[in-house]
């Protein structure tokens, strides 16, 4: 990861262009994005640079409507920046890709179907045979604890237990990025610790590159190698840090026994004030 504004990450040894990117790697280059307000543009993040590396998970944090979520839309291809380049992969975004995986704040399970069927619908939509589906949902679902709820409804399920059902569904699909915005805010402290440390474990298995949205300065050092912190509206990078925890991590153990954990926290909050 390597970022523009008061750079605390490790560089990035080398140097190497746009094009001779790894698959999964995420370039943001002094982005900026505005939206219409009447005849008027306002911007909503202005000269935003920072590389996710390939297999790299980051956070992003940063005050409400600092254009956290503008970041993630423009990396999916939802949006198209108005200044400057997002690139992944190594080439311009220029169309919303199917092989980006992505978890909203809320879960957003289809609730006619079954947890079974919410977890293979993303591999029926890119058409793959009714027999490799069901096997990788099974698979994925006896990964985050559920085999014995298969068939039962969305309605059926605790708030916890439907955030599991997401990230089998984001997992399944094997994809090389995954992008996140807020996506353990509804769930309550004790649950989302646990929710947190099966996403990184699941994680630590594959290692997509992730970018993870969130307000939570806590969740984003437990969880994250690389933490850019935004500037309030309209947004810009004011410190990219490298979380030098070792991994594999324990969201929960972090927490309570960590003093590095503590330090980092202090300083991102530091950061995200501006410094003062
Ligand atoms: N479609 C849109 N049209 C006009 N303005 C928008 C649109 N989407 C976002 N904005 C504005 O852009 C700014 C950034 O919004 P964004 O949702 O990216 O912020 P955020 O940091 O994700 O906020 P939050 O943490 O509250 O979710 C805000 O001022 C918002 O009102």
């Amino acid at each position: 990861m390597k970022g523009s504004a008061a750079g605390l990450a490790k560089p990035v040894p080398g140097t190497r262009t746009t094009a001779t990117a790894p698959r999964g790697t995420i370039e943001l280059e002094a982005v900026g994005h505005s939206f219409l307000a009447g005849k008027t543009r306002r911007p909503a993040i202005r000269d935003v640079s920072f590389t996710v590396e390939q297999g790299e998970f980051c956070a992003v944090v940063g005050p409400s409507g600092c254009g956290k979520t503008t970041i993630l839309n423009l990396v999916s291809g939802l949006l198209r920046p108005t200044e400057g380049r997002v690139s992944v992969d190594g080439k311009p975004v220029r169309a919303v890709s199917s092989d980006i995986g992505y978890m909203p704040a809320q879960d957003s399970l289809l609730p006619w179907r079954t947890v079974l069927g919410n977890v293979e619908f993303p591999l029926q939509l890119a058409g793959e045979s009714r027999k490799s589906r069901l096997d990788r949902a099974r698979e994925m679902i006896s990964a985050v604890g559920l085999e014995k709820v298969l068939d039962h409804h969305p309605h059926q399920l605790s708030q916890g237990m439907r955030q599991r059902v997401a990230i089998a569904r984001t997992f399944a699909t094997g994809s090389r990025i995954i992008l996140m915005d807020e996506p353990f805010g509804a769930l309550d402290a004790q649950t989302r610790v646990v929710i947190q440390d099966l996403f990184l474990s699941i994680w630590e298995r594959r290692k997509p590159t992730v970018i993870l949205i969130t307000h939570d300065v806590a969740e984003a050092v437990a969880l994250a190698d690389v933490v850019v912190s935004m500037s309030p509206s309209p947004g810009t990078v004011r410190a990219t840090r490298r979380i030098e925890l070792p991994r594999p991590r324990s969201a929960e153990q972090l927490i309570f026994e960590s003093t590095r954990f503590q330090s980092y926290m202090k300083e991102i909050w530091h950061e995200l004030r501006g410094g003062e």
